[in-house]
């Protein structure tokens, strides 16, 4: 059994040895050579796994992403060869969701807002968006859902139409990339919409670059219209349109599903679905995988109380303005966007944390948000 596996999975070197022959690859320097022997193709979203790089694969049995979103995949052409796929569905949704409220959390302390009297529409309710809506229960804020495709499948939440989400004072998108159906998402947030959203809005981006109209947007922002805007996904990633980033409250490089526990969790769901297909015993090794996190228990200080208490221990685990500030300083052109995201420091998420409180409701909430209290 030859496995191919991209090298940007962490722990993969100590799982997938254990199934078969492994080989490590560059996404920046596969070719369809390198895959021409092997079985199995484990991968991230960085490689295009298309004709292209799999015309010459005849032994394939099995290509995997090790993330949530499948778009870098051409699945029709794999469907047509037969070969089977798999992905990591849902492995980063904490992360991404503990990066919006990172990113809430910013905000309200720059814009002087009451995250209380905000509402936040969040489009697509999927793995990303129920584990946001949860930190918002947490944290008492107001949010309204869109899905039509969930909505239609008899999903018992209440949804709203997209119109209304995107009247929130927040908007956050969490939807696939999808370029053809019922329900297409491809530039859903297109000129028109952007025009319509206020400059009291915040329109935040960390699904897929292409589901916002880059150009659009920043045609919006140059004539001084349209929400504010948080990015960490981009049109035509790496090769991104620069001119923008000046116009975002905060700009990232596609990070916001980074942290040790999502990527690690992508790698450990391909093992056991491999695992699986070959037969072989499907033990959970995340666990054990992951190492205890530096602070483990965080204090809170004792003159902070509420939000300024919650605020404090979000940004002492992950502050987005640390990601903002080196994308400002360090990303400048392709190959540094793809540099900065390879070597991406290890980020933890809030559960690696445990925090004594006192105060029941600050347990509560922080609890609710996810840290072990
Ligand atoms: N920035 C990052 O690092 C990350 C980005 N992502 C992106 O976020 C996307 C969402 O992630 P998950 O929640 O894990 O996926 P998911 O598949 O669990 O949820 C996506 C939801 O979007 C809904 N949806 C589809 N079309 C829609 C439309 N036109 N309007 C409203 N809702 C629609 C689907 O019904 C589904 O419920 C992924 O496909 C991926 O592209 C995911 C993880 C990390
Ligand atoms: O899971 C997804 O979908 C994502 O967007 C991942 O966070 C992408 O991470 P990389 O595969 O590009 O490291």
């Amino acid at each position: 059994m030859r496995i191919l596996y991209e090298d940007t999975m962490p722990f993969a070197d100590a799982l997938f040895p254990k199934l078969g022959d492994c080989q490590v690859f560059n996404h920046q320097t596969i070719t369809a050579q390198d895959v021409a022997d092997a079985d199995v193709l484990l991968v991230r979203s960085t490689t295009r796994v298309n004709e292209a790089l799999l015309h010459q694969a005849k032994h394939l049995q099995y290509v995997a992403t090790a993330t949530a979103g499948t778009n870098h995949m051409d699945i029709n052409y794999l469907q047509e060869r037969g070969i089977p796929w798999g992905s990591a569905a849902g492995c980063n949704a904490v992360a991404v969701a503990e990066y919006v409220i990172s990113v809430l959390l910013v905000m309200a302390q720059r814009q002087q807002w009451d995250l209380s009297s905000r509402s936040v529409g969040i489009i697509g309710a999927g793995h990303v968006g129920t584990a946001l809506s949860s930190k918002l229960d947490a944290l008492g804020i107001q949010y309204r859902l869109c899905d039509p495709p969930l909505q239609a499948a008899g999903d018992p939440r209440p949804f709203c139409h997209l119109d209304a989400a995107l009247d929130c004072d927040i908007v956050t998108l969490h939807v696939p990339l999808v370029t053809a159906g019922p329900h297409p998402t491809e530039h859903l947030i297109d000129g028109q919409r952007l025009r319509a959203m206020g400059p009291e809005q915040l329109l935040i981006n960390a699904c897929r670059g292409e589901v916002m109209d880059n150009a659009a947007a920043l045609a919006c922002k140059q004539r001084g219209d349209g929400p504010l805007l948080v990015m960490d996904v981009w049109e035509n990633e790496p090769d991104i349109l620069w001119p923008l980033v000046q116009h975002t409250e905060l700009a990232t490089a596609h990070i916001a599903g980074h942290t040790l526990e999502g990527k690690a969790r992508g790698t450990t769901l391909l093992y056991q679905q491999l695992a699986q297909r070959l037969g072989r015993p499907v033990e959970d090794p995340l666990s054990t995988l992951l190492p205890v996190a530096q602070p483990q228990k965080l204090e809170l200080e004792s003159a902070l109380q509420g939000m300024q208490a919650i605020t404090a221990l979000v940004h002492a685990v992950y502050d987005v303005r640390q990601d903002d500030r080196a994308f400002r300083t360090q990303v400048q052109c392709a190959e540094d966007f793809i540099y900065s995201r390879k070597h991406y420091a290890i980020r933890r998420e809030f559960s690696a944390h445990r925090i004594n409180a006192g105060n029941c409701a600050l347990t509560q909430a922080l609890y609710g948000l996810g840290f072990a209290c």
